[in-house]
């Protein structure tokens, strides 16, 4: 694992971004594990600039997103659908039939989940999985748990999930309570995994996450064991980090 210090929220966007457009640049038609959040929106940012001065061609990737909100419909603000049209999508060449989310309509969860992951493995692996960290731990929906779950499944969201995202919504009772997530062993198996942390109050969970003991209470720390994982993160994350960490 390697992590890159960041000054602040501009400077890990732009740093993470430019390990993306490498990425773009080097495989034109890579695949790409996209991730919704606060996190990754000036990361989104910076890529429709770059796309916008002709450095980037996004017409031949594929992207597969991480989760998706259940009882959501595409044109609902909220649904991260919405999100990734808005801050991305719209932004660039992507080509619309190459995008991809759980489809947070379908109430049949085993139905969604399955449809998911056939369309995960078609896209014949991951080459680079962005990911944002959860206040407790989660990457995409990946709710603290006994267990890693594998594939995409149904999840009950945690109430300081449902807590931390009410900022999106009018209030607390419109946030769904449950959501469709790509599972663990998915991520996992990602060639290369960006995680991006910013700010004081994901100090905590940054520490534990990484530097702390691998369990499924903090999903995020299985991410220890992957062979190629950047950490883009800000010095107000990291303050909890001694800069000497050999991580670092
Ligand atoms: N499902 C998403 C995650 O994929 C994201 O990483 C997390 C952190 O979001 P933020 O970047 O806004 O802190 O929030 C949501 O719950």
């Amino acid at each position: 694992m390697r992590i890159i210090k960041a000054k602040d929220y501009l400077d890990m966007s732009r740093k993470a971004a430019n390990i993306i457009s490498a990425q773009i640049i080097m495989k034109p038609d890579c695949v790409l594990g996209l991730a919704t959040g606060s996190s990754v929106i000036g990361i989104y940012e910076k890529l429709s600039k770059w796309y916008v001065k002709g450095d980037l061609d996004f017409s031949k990737i594929t992207s597969v997103n991480l989760d998706e909100y259940k009882g959501i419909s595409k044109e609902n603000k909220q649904s991260y659908y919405y999100f990734m049209n808005e801050k991305l999508f719209s932004k660039v060449n992507m080509n619309p039939n190459q995008t991809f989310l759980p489809d947070g309509m379908e109430s049949d969860s085993d139905k969604v989940c399955k449809a998911y992951d056939k369309i995960i493995e078609k896209c014949q692996g991951i080459d680079l999985q962005l990911l944002g960290l959860g206040h407790n731990g989660h990457i995409g929906f990946n709710e603290p748990n006994e267990v890693f779950e594998a594939v995409t499944h149904c999840v009950d969201l945690t109430d300081s999930t449902i807590n931390a995202n009410k900022r999106f919504f009018n209030n607390i009772d419109e946030v769904p309570k449950q959501a469709y997530t790509m599972g663990i062993k998915t991520i996992m198996q990602a060639n290369e995994i960006v995680v991006v942390v910013s700010g004081a109050d994901k100090a905590v969970i940054l520490q534990q996450a990484f530097f702390g003991p691998i369990t499924p209470k903090v999903q995020a720390s299985i991410l220890q064991l992957h062979k190629n994982v950047i950490v883009v993160a800000d010095e107000a994350a990291l303050s909890l980090i001694e800069s000497h960490s050999n991580k670092m």
